[in-house]
């Protein structure tokens, strides 16, 4: 089997059916690689839990979730959000099966804090299923609820979950969120991020909050798969940032 790439979109892109069916398009297009499709669905949860008369708050980029709002969470990721996806994949031509990071028990997790309730941190991953599902033509499309080996239902920031199953298959990583690269302060793109210059981004507060939890997920698996991750915007064509012509490129050395 050739190396999959393992590509995570955010929320945000999910909530325009057109830029949605672009970039699904898109992916149907470049069809001399595979992928995984890791999903967020951060702003859906975020409307769902304000229209159920929840505050919904997230500390260092991570949603605070007490258990008794893990039906909504677990309702709108892996069911509203990834139906929709594998919907809209298999109106592109695409064929798509939608799964959740405990589906096959791809991704171990265990309680990332209990100040944030039933927040997940992955342990490990085992990609067999994902494997499977690849190597007969399928494109598996992950939501990011996990459980715990209890049996806890656990919110997985989408990030963690897409790092962690790439270092699993030891294969590459793209983060594609609605910003089209990780910014300097002066908003412009910057191409290239190292274990040396990435301690004064975030010291002078250049990378925050969702950026800074993709960035720190970005430089520990490109260390573990000595392959550059590449964090990017979905706005710009595959083609283009696989080719480097767009994103920032964070590399393990
Ligand atoms: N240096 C930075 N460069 C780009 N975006 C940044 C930076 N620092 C913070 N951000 C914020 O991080 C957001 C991306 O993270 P997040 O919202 O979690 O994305 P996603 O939902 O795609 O995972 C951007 O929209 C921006 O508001
Ligand atoms: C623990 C945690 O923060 N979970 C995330 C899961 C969704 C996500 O990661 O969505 P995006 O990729 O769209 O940001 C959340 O509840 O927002």
């Amino acid at each position: 089997m050739t190396l999959p790439y393992v590509i995570k979109v955010g929320g945000a892109l999910l909530e325009s059916t057109e830029a949605t069916q672009a970039f699904l398009h898109n992916l149907y297009q470049i069809n001399d690689i595979q992928s995984v499709l890791v999903h967020g669905g951060g702003t859906q949860v975020a409307s769902l839990l304000n229209k159920l008369g929840y505050t919904t708050i997230k500390k260092d980029g991570l949603r605070v979730s007490p258990p008794e709002q893990m039906p909504y969470v677990t309702g709108m990721l892996a069911g509203a959000v990834n139906k929709k996806l594998v919907a809209q994949a298999n109106s592109v031509g695409l064929k798509a099966v939608g799964i959740s990071a405990l589906d096959g028990k791809t991704i171990r997790a265990e309680v990332f804090d209990n100040a944030l309730g039933a927040v997940g941190q992955p342990i490990s991953a085992d990609s067999t299923l994902v494997e499977q599902l690849i190597s007969s033509e399928w494109l598996p499309i992950m939501a990011c609820i996990g459980a715990s080996d209890e049996g806890e239902l656990l919110n997985i920031n989408a990030d963690h979950v897409a790092a962690t199953l790439a270092e699993s298959l030891q294969c590459p990583l793209l983060l594609l969120s609605d910003v089209p690269s990780v910014l300097d302060a002066q908003k412009q793109r910057i191409t290239e991020i190292t274990p040396a210059s990435l301690p004064t981004l975030v010291n002078d507060k250049v990378i925050t909050d969702g950026m800074l939890v993709k960035v720190d997920a970005a430089m520990a698996t490109a260390q573990k798969t000595h392959e550059p991750v590449i964090i990017a915007g979905w706005r710009d064509s595959l083609s283009a940032i696989l080719a480097g012509d767009a994103g920032t490129h964070v590399l393990p050395e």
